[in-house]
């Protein structure tokens, strides 16, 4: 991760503004704020990796800009140091009580500033690291099963809340098993990388997911879109990998792969599970399997089963 990091400092004197900019631009991009309802608008907005936090100041003080920023998930986890010229020990301890990662006090040395921006930049870039670890599966770079049931929770209440439809999509290889015993391990995997991609490239809106679910098996998540929609997106990444060229492995004897897939598209409430709306997806894969592979079959609550290709008589 090269790219610089962002500091936002909140403090409504401009002369203050101007000297942590000065002494910190060099370390990060710097974005100011000249009242903690600006600063929590741009923190929200920008989400920056470490805030710089006055408390005195006019209007709403520092306190309540950390008690919000705690409270909106959007922030949350944004690290803020307070820095101000309130000494006292129970405001430090406030400061720390409210979230806060570090306190620094005015009049400040330069050089004590740096180095606990400097830090707490380090920590904040090594913690976006290991979440980005934990979150994506190694072999493809999509997502992982992790993070696939992580946002599928969240998903899930939205549309309990929005009464909106959602729908949970798995994917399997077609004889990957004779794929990989023909053309080893290797091969298979580049396979995977592949069909990865072409999920990844056509899934475009900006809350769809695709995860590898483990093996080769895939699984997808479509919120807020009907049943017709979401077999539509689904067929054409169905015909995009069947006819993906499989040239570049080499393989005279097999050039192209195709995927069965199953869908189910739901509309949350009280009474339904995420797992177990993941079962009927793994039901509809199987029975997709079960009529020759290559085909979508879906399952929808007020629908029925449907079919994609559209089965000839
Ligand atoms: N290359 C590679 N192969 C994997 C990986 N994970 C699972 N596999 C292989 O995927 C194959 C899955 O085989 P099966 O479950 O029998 O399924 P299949 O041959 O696709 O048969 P159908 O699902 O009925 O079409 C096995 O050979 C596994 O070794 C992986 O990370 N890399």
């Amino acid at each position: 991760m090269s790219e610089r990091q962002q500091i936002l400092i909140i403090d409504d004197e401009t002369d203050n503004l101007r000297i942590l900019s000065d002494i910190l631009r060099e370390q990060a991009d710097i974005i100011l704020a000249k009242s903690g309802q600006q600063g929590i608008r741009k923190a929200a907005e920008l989400k920056p990796d470490l805030i710089l936090l006055d408390v005195v100041m006019q209007g709403m003080d520092g306190f309540e800009v950390m008690t919000t920023l705690k409270h909106n998930a959007e922030t949350s986890d944004i690290p803020v140091i307070f820095i101000t010229s309130l000494g006292e020990t129970h405001h430090e301890e406030k400061g720390f009580r409210l979230g806060a990662c570090d306190y620094i006090q005015k009049p400040f040395h330069t050089t004590i500033v740096l180095a606990r921006t400097k830090l707490h930049l380090e920590l904040r870039r090594q913690r976006t690291m290991l979440e980005q670890l934990a979150n994506i599966d190694p072999l493809t770079g999509i997502a992982n099963r992790r993070r696939y049931e992580e946002v599928l929770k969240r998903e899930w209440r939205v549309a309990m809340r929005k009464q909106s439809p959602v729908s949970l999509i798995l994917v399997d290889i077609d004889n990957f098993k004779h794929y990989n015993d023909h053309f080893g391990h290797a091969a298979g995997d580049k396979v995977l990388k592949k069909v990865a991609c072409a999920f990844r490239d056509r899934l475009q809106r900006p809350r769809d997911l695709v995860a590898r679910f483990g093996g080769e098996e895939f699984i997808i998540l479509l919120p807020d879109n009907d049943r017709q929609g979401c077999i539509e997106v689904m067929e054409r990444c169905r015909q995009a990998i069947e006819q993906m060229p499989l040239d570049d492995l080499n393989n005279p004897d097999i050039r192209h792969i195709t995927v069965s897939i199953g869908g189910y598209t739901c509309r949350p409430d009280t009474d339904s599970k995420p797992q177990e709306a993941i079962k009927m997806a793994d039901d509809m894969l199987y029975m997709a399997k079960h009529q020759g592979k290559n085909r979508i079959l879906w399952f929808c609550d007020s629908e029925g089963i449907s079919e994609s290709p559209p089965a000839t008589l």
